[in-house]
C-alpha cells in the first residue's frame, strides 16, 4: 500500500513516487511501477496519450485515490492544491467565497488571503460576483485563486487551460508564469498540449501505459518566448511527439 505521507522526511525532492502500482479490477496496471521526483519550485509538465495514466497519477498525489496499490511510495507536501480542467465553482456562492469555501485560516484571515489571490489574478472587484457572470477564463482565473490563497506547496494541475479558447489560454499563461515568479510552489500539470508543456515547465515527462518513457528538461525557463529562438524548442517538440506515438491523429498532433 503506498503511503500518502503529509510532510517529507529527509529527502531535498518536494515529490517522491516510488515504483507506484495503480489498476482498477483485474485489468493491467494502470500505473505500473512509476517512479518520479519533483524538486521544489521545480514545474513538471506530464504528457501521454489518452488513458496512459496521467489523470491517475496526479489523483494518487492528490490523495483522491485511496486504491492505490503496490509496493510503492507517495511522499508529497502537506499543502497540496489541485486545479482541474472545468473549474468546479459552486454556482450558488459569491466568487469570494468559492475561493475561501475550505480554507483552513479563520474566517478574517481567509476572506483577507482570498482577496489578495483575486487581486493577483485580475479578479480585484469581482468578489461578489456569481460564477455564471464570469467568462470561462475567469473562472479558471478563480479557481488558480483558490489554489493560491492556500500558498501551496505543491500545485496539481489536470489541464488547467484545456476547455479554453487559444487565445485566452494564452493570456493564462502569461498568469500562470507571472504568479509562479512570485509563488514557487512545485507544479505537475498534466496537458495534451505538447507546446504548452514546453513553455511552461522545466521538465516535460510523457508517460505511456504507466510508465516513463520519455524525460526531458526544457530550454530554459526564463520567461523568454520560445520565438526568441525556436531552435530548441523546435527539436524537443519533434522528440515528444515522438515519444507520443506514430498512431496519434496528426491533425491533432500538437493538441493531443
Ligand atoms: N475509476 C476507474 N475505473 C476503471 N478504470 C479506470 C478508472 N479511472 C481510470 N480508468 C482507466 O485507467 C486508464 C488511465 O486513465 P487516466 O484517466 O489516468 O488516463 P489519462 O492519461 O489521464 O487519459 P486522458 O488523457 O484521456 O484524460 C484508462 O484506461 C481508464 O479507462
Amino acid at each position: 500500500m503506498a503511503a500518502h505521507a503529509g510532510g517529507l522526511s529527509t529527502t531535498a525532492a518536494a515529490v517522491v513516487v516510488r515504483d507506484l502500482v495503480r489498476s482498477y479490477g483485474t485489468g493491467a496496471g494502470v500505473l505500473d511501477g512509476l517512479d518520479l521526483e519533483i524538486a521544489a519550485g521545480e514545474f513538471v509538465a506530464i504528457l501521454g496519450r489518452s488513458g496512459s495514466g496521467k489523470s491517475t497519477l496526479l489523483r494518487a498525489l492528490a490523495g483522491l485515490d485511496h486504491d492505490v496499490r503496490g509496493s510503492g511510495r507517495v511522499e508529497v507536501p502537506r499543502n497540496v492544491s489541485v486545479v482541474f480542467q472545468d473549474s468546479r465553482l459552486l454556482p450558488w456562492a459569491r466568487v469570494l467565497d468559492n475561493v475561501v469555501l475550505g480554507h483552513e485560516a479563520p474566517p478574517a484571515r481567509a476572506r483577507e488571503a482570498g482577496r489578495a489571490a483575486l487581486a493577483e489574478v485580475g479578479l480585484a472587484g469581482r468578489e461578489r460576483a456569481w460564477p455564471n457572470e464570469l467568462s470561462g477564463g475567469e473562472q479558471q482565473r478563480v479557481s488558480l485563486a483558490r489554489s493560491l490563497a492556500r500558498s501551496p506547496e505543491l500545485l496539481l494541475a489536470d489541464e488547467p487551460f484545456g476547455a479554453l479558447d487559444a487565445l485566452t489560454r494564452l493570456r493564462m499563461h502569461d498568469l500562470l508564469r507571472d504568479l509562479l515568479r512570485r509563488h514557487h510552489p512545485s507544479v505537475l500539470m498534466v496537458t495534451h498540449d505538447v507546446d504548452e508543456a514546453i513553455v511552461l515547465a522545466d521538465r516535460v515527462v510523457v508517460l505511456d501505459a504507466g510508465r516513463i518513457a520519455l524525460e526531458r528538461r526544457t530550454p530554459a525557463r526564463d520567461g523568454s518566448r520560445p520565438t526568441a529562438d525556436p531552435g530548441p524548442h523546435r527539436t524537443l517538440r519533434a522528440e515528444l511527439l515522438e515519444a507520443l506515438g506514430p498512431d496519434t491523429d496528426p491533425a491533432r498532433k500538437d493538441t493531443l
